[in-house]
Order: C-alpha cells, then sequence, then structure tokens
C-alpha cells in the first residue's frame, strides 16, 4: 500500500479534490509545499484552457494581456437551469481542471426546463425534413432568412422536446452548444470580453445566453445586491430580463436569466450602445414553455473581435456604470437592468 504521507499520494490526492476548490482556496493550498504548488499551477493552467471545461464541442481558452488573472470563476452550464422554487439554491462546486480529460461535448443532461408535457405538442416528422412545410415546428421567415436581423429582438420556432426527430435535426441549430471557435479576452476597463476566435458569417449561430431562469421576486432581490457589490468594483453581474411586448407596449412575457453563478460563456458578452455584432433572438422549442435567449452574428465578424450586443437604453437609468464600449456614439453610460 502507498505510504499516504509521499510526495506521489498527495498529487494523487490533490488531483482530486483541488478541481472542486474556488481560486481563494487553491491559493492558499498552494502555500502549503512544493507538490501541492506544482498541483496547483496544473489545474490553474488547465482552467485557463477552457471556460467550458469540457462541456461544449470547443474549447473556449482565457487570454489575458492586461494583469495577472489566469481566468473567471463560475460555474459552467451549456443549458439554462430552472431555480424557480422560492429559496432554492445553485449547485455550490463543480470540478474544474482536473488532469483527466472529459470527452468532448456536452455531457450536462439537458433538463426538460418547465415540466412541460412535451408529448402534448412536436412535430412527427423524419430528421431531414424538419423544418420543411410539412413540419409543425417550421418557422417560414426563418427557413427562408435566418431569424431576421430587424432592430430589437428576434424570434425563431425549433423542434423540441415534444418532436420525434433526433438532436441532429436541421431545425435545432441551437441545441447543440457553442460550436464556433471563440476565446474569452481581458479588456483593461470592461473585465472580461467574448472574442471570436475564427470569422463568422453573417446569421451564424454563436451561442445561447444560459443561466439560472428566475422568478421575478428573486431577480429583483439579487439585482439589488448585484447593484451594492458592483458600485464597488467587486463583481460584473450577468443578470438579463427579457421583456416581449404585446403591440399596444404592454409587456406580455418576462424571462429573467441569472449567468452570474452558473452559466455558460455568454455571460462574457460586454454592450456595445451602436448595437454590437450579436443580434439577440427569442427561441421557442416545440414542447418548451420557456423561451430560450439565443445570439446570431447580426454581421460578417472577423477573427478576434470582440462579441457585442446592447444591453438597452442607458438613458432609462442615467447613473449607471461608465461605459467604454468605445463606439462612435457611445453614450458614455452603461444601461443598467432595470429588474
Ligand atoms: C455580463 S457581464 C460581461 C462580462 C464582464 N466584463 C466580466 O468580466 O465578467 C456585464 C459587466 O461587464 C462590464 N461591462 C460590460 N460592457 C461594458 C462596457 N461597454 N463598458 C464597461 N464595462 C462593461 C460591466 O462591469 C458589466 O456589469
Amino acid at each position: 500500500m502507498r505510504n499516504p504521507a509521499a510526495p506521489g499520494a498527495v498529487t494523487e490526492s490533490a488531483e482530486l479534490v483541488l478541481p472542486l476548490l474556488p481560486p481563494q482556496d487553491l491559493a492558499a493550498v498552494a502555500s502549503a509545499c512544493r507538490a501541492l504548488r506544482a498541483a496547483v499551477t496544473g489545474v490553474t493552467a488547465r482552467r485557463a484552457a477552457d471556460a467550458a471545461r469540457g462541456l461544449e464541442p470547443l474549447p473556449i481558452p482565457f487570454r489575458n494581456c492586461v494583469d495577472s488573472k489566469p481566468y473567471a470563476y463560475f460555474l459552467y452550464t451549456p443549458f439554462s437551469l430552472t431555480r424557480l422554487a422560492p429559496g432554492a439554491s445553485a449547485p455550490s462546486a463543480q470540478p474544474w481542471g482536473a488532469a483527466w480529460v472529459r470527452p468532448p461535448g456536452p455531457t450536462w443532461p439537458r433538463p426538460n426546463l418547465d415540466g412541460f408535457p412535451s408529448s402534448v405538442c412536436g412535430c412527427a416528422c423524419a430528421a431531414a425534413e424538419c423544418g420543411g412545410t410539412q413540419c409543425a415546428c417550421s418557422d417560414a421567415d426563418a427557413d427562408a432568412a435566418g431569424p431576421g436581423f430587424e432592430a430589437g429582438m428576434g424570434s425563431l420556432r425549433e423542434c423540441g422536446d415534444g418532436c420525434a426527430c433526433a438532436p441532429s435535426c436541421r431545425n435545432r441549430r441551437t441545441q447543440r452548444g457553442v460550436a464556433v471557435r471563440l476565446r474569452v479576452v481581458r479588456h483593461l476597463h470592461k473585465g472580461w470580453g467574448l472574442h471570436a476566435a475564427e470569422a463568422l458569417g453573417r446569421g451564424q449561430f454563436v451561442c445561447e445566453y444560459a443561466g439560472e431562469f428566475l422568478t421575478t421576486e428573486e431577480a429583483r432581490r439579487r439585482q439589488k445586491l448585484y447593484d451594492e457589490l458592483a458600485s464597488g468594483g467587486n463583481l460584473s453581474p450577468a443578470l438579463i430580463v427579457i421583456r416581449e411586448h404585446l403591440p399596444s407596449g404592454k409587456a406580455c412575457l418576462r424571462v429573467n436569466i441569472d449567468a452570474t453563478k452558473v452559466g455558460n460563456v455568454a455571460r462574457f458578452i460586454n454592450h456595445s450602445c451602436d448595437g454590437g455584432n450579436l443580434h439577440p433572438v427569442l427561441v421557442r422549442s416545440s414542447g418548451s414553455l420557456l423561451p430560450r435567449l439565443c445570439f446570431f452574428a447580426s454581421r460578417d465578424i472577423v477573427e478576434g473581435e470582440e462579441l457585442t450586443f446592447s444591453y438597452g437604453d442607458a438613458r432609462v437609468r442615467p447613473k449607471g456604470l461608465p461605459c467604454f464600449c468605445g463606439s462612435s456614439g457611445c453614450s458614455g453610460v452603461l444601461p443598467s437592468e432595470e429588474t
């Protein structure tokens, strides 16, 4: 039997425990001995190499030429999670940076988001036929021209849990994770930002905004807390409120998604006052009540370009944080969420 005090045993045990620790605890462990410092360095390098921790089809690395932060710490989910029960809390730990290699592709099970009996609606097509005129989930406008790039929020219908088709169906283009090359880059004034690591074509699907679906009551409670922490420079909140309006202007649907603690790479998308190069689209899948927020390239994007969208109108709450989007029409103020 191996002597548990031997350096090899220390490293082996560390490999199991260290990936579960947040950065402050990792730093404390690193100061204990040389073997642990080496193990922590390995975990840190592997975290910096993939923000998505193997849960997306491609790795999404961090790049920082500005300061010494190697990565941003949060829990990753490729799909939104429902936390609609009052007081329900997110998972508190998730291994990240382990030496063992995860098989490629999303392995976090995609939940039936709202418990809606999914067999109630959907199509019965064979995979290759979906999206055509015979398909119950077809979205004729989107089939012809993509989800549309008029100002404001677009909309799109896709096959979903209620359909007979396979995950490879062509009418599930937003359901296969982040399939374009991206990286997370550190900025001097904006914190981290999401960048294209390859050229993207207009209309190409980039990513979903995944996080925790919240009740409005919980969203208001968290926003208050985040506003306090953000004003002290201690947090970059990623809580988004989506409102759909009737032609009368009245809001008819409100969805709150918080990617601050649990989210995917969309939590790194910064604001641009000129609307940016991403088009937000509400995607409805057959068999699911809750729509998902997805981002498509609103124009051709070159490799290295930062991906941005408009968080809203800064005039609604003019006392926001300073905006550093750099666009010619920058209002100077970052629009803040009105929950
Ligand atoms: C959804 S997060 C975006 C990712 C964030 N930069 C990070 O480091 O995690 C939103 C936060 O990013 C920062 N941010 C986004 N756009 C910005 C901009 N145009 N100018 C300055 N800060 C910005 C603000 O701190 C904002 O609260």
